[in-house]
């Protein structure tokens, strides 16, 4: 359904002691939409990541998935809800197959819940659904390649794959593009574009050129705060957006 809300955050807010990483945001984000979320450095982004998969508990606030409150949840039960995350450092066990990393990533969704008649059946989702993520991410010619053996592109397409193979709708992705040159970036704005016909996708990213060109709506987080949360054209004329970004300019400047 168009412009159905699938997640929502309430005053959501994590402080490590005097620390204010994140502090009473309330954002929403939609089904098959890309949602941006920038920032200057320290802006409080993998933490929102980190509390939307259930990795961090917030100290106060609440995360809803389509209506239900889950911010009290264990992470597998938002892997079972299909919440996936892909992180900003490059996760994958490099001493194994593209395939083997994906079943790995893929049997996160038999965790948590034991059933002893189900192995059978359930090994040979989890390999169906690792061939299918690594088709999805253009990687169907590595499937058998040890991940030590592909590019640092391609491990990133994996990572991506990784997540896909957890069979989610909603994808939360931190710098996918982090150490890409401009043709591996390309492809992966491409596959992007791609993706979120299918998934709701919350993109953390560095890369601005990126994603203007990807976001639907962008969300700005500076210090810990909620700056502004608008189309792409809206938070490019919003002044205090470019105050949050040229004041941190002048500061590494003075440094
Ligand atoms: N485990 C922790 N303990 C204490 N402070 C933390 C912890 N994790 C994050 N912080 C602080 O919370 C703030 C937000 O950090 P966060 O990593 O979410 O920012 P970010 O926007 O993702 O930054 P970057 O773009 O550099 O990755 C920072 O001041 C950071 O130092």
């Amino acid at each position: 359904m168009a412009n159905e809300i699938i997640l929502e955050t309430e005053s959501l807010s994590k402080h490590w002691g005097g620390i204010k990483a994140l502090d009473d945001i309330s954002l929403q984000f939609q089904d098959k939409h890309l949602h941006g979320v920038v920032g200057p450095n320290g802006a409080g982004k993998s933490t929102l990541l980190n509390m939307l998969c259930g990795t961090l508990k917030p100290t106060s606030g609440c995360i809803f998935h389509k209506g239900d409150q889950i911010e009290g949840m264990k992470p597998w039960e938002f892997v079972h809800r299909g919440i996936g995350r892909s992180f900003q450092k490059t996760n994958i066990y490099v001493d194994v197959t593209c395939l083997e990393n994906c079943a790995i990533a893929a049997q996160r969704r038999f965790t948590g819940s034991f059933n002893l008649f189900a192995s059978r059946h359930s090994n040979k989702l989890v390999r169906e659904g690792a061939e299918k993520a690594l088709c999805q991410v253009g990687l169907e010619n590595r499937v058998h390649t040890v991940a030590a053996e592909i590019s640092y592109g391609e491990q990133r397409q994996l990572e991506l794959a990784m997540v896909l193979a957890t069979d989610p709708c909603i994808l939360l992705l931190d710098e996918p593009m982090a150490g890409m040159g401009h043709e591996e970036s390309q492809r992966i704005i491409e596959l992007m574009n791609q993706l979120k016909q299918t998934y709701s996708i919350v993109l953390v990213e560095h890369d601005m050129d990126a994603i203007f060109e990807l976001s639907d709506q962008l969300t700005v987080l500076d210090n810990g705060t909620h700056l502004i949360t608008g189309t792409v054209d809206e938070v490019r004329n919003d002044t205090r957006v470019k105050e949050a970004y040229l004041g941190k300019e002048k500061e590494e400047e003075a440094a």
